[in-house]
């Protein structure tokens, strides 16, 4: 089986970004790149980082009305990402055609709920109920709108891969030691998160803020 782990370049400068990558190739099996790094690099930081022949998650979590978001996947398409992101929250008809305008080698998943948002976040934007019934909503949606998968939490994905048993689930928030730290609320281990049948793991801070990226990298592997 392939590493699961997809790092989170989520740092300013592009060189930067590429030393990181390049310390940890041996222990990831793709990086994501998200709006920091694409606000301050576009297209052509997507492919300077292409060079280091790692399989590329273009998280831009694209929201907007399905025209627009159309528009969007269409221009991202030459860059042949692996997986990208849109917000469920969008509905089934900007997932369509968000599924519609990628390359057929790309991943398509929905956002469904943050991992920085807990169940006091989501009512204060008028959302009732839990956050996992929130994220089976959302992905009985995406599901239903062709997509591929979804991102969410730990903590819903195991109830996800039952309900859609050939979907791809992204999750990210994870802490190798499963506490919420900063700003992430819904937290688990990588290993939990594997477990309970993540496809790919989205792990940013615990490995580039680490003192030792390369020992961080490797840890976490070891307990996969
Ligand atoms: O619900 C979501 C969706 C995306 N993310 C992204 O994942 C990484 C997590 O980074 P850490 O440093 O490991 O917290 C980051 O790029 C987010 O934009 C997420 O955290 N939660």
């Amino acid at each position: 089986m392939s590493n699961p782990v997809y790092l989170a370049l989520d740092v300013p400068q592009l060189d930067a970004a590429k030393a990181l990558a390049e310390k940890v190739r041996g222990h990831i099996g793709g990086v994501k790149l998200g709006l920091e790094f694409f606000c301050a690099h576009g297209a052509h930081g997507v492919h300077e980082i292409a060079h280091l022949g790692l399989p590329i998650f273009l998280d831009l979590k694209l929201h907007d009305i399905p025209n627009t978001v159309a528009g969007a996947m269409h221009s991202l398409h030459v860059l042949e990402p692996a997986i990208m992101t849109v917000h469920a929250s969008g509905g089934r008809a900007m997932m369509e055609d968000a599924k519609a305008a990628a390359g057929e080698n790309t991943k398509v998943v929905a956002v469904t709920m943050l991992t920085s948002l807990d169940e006091r976040d989501m009512q204060r934007t008028g959302i009732e109920g839990t956050p996992h019934d929130h994220v089976m909503r959302l992905a009985e949606l995406a599901e239903a709108s062709g997509l591929d998968g979804i991102v969410c939490s730990g903590k819903e994905v195991k109830s996800v891969h039952d309900q859609w048993k050939n979907g791809f689930f992204v999750v990210p928030g994870l802490r190798p030691g499963g506490k919420a730290t900063g700003d992430q609320k819904r937290v688990v281990t990588p290993r939990q998160a594997r477990d309970d049948g993540a496809s790919v793991l989205v792990i940013g801070r615990p490995i580039s803020k680490a003192d030792d990226p390369l020992q961080a990298a490797r840890d976490i592997e070891a307990t996969l």
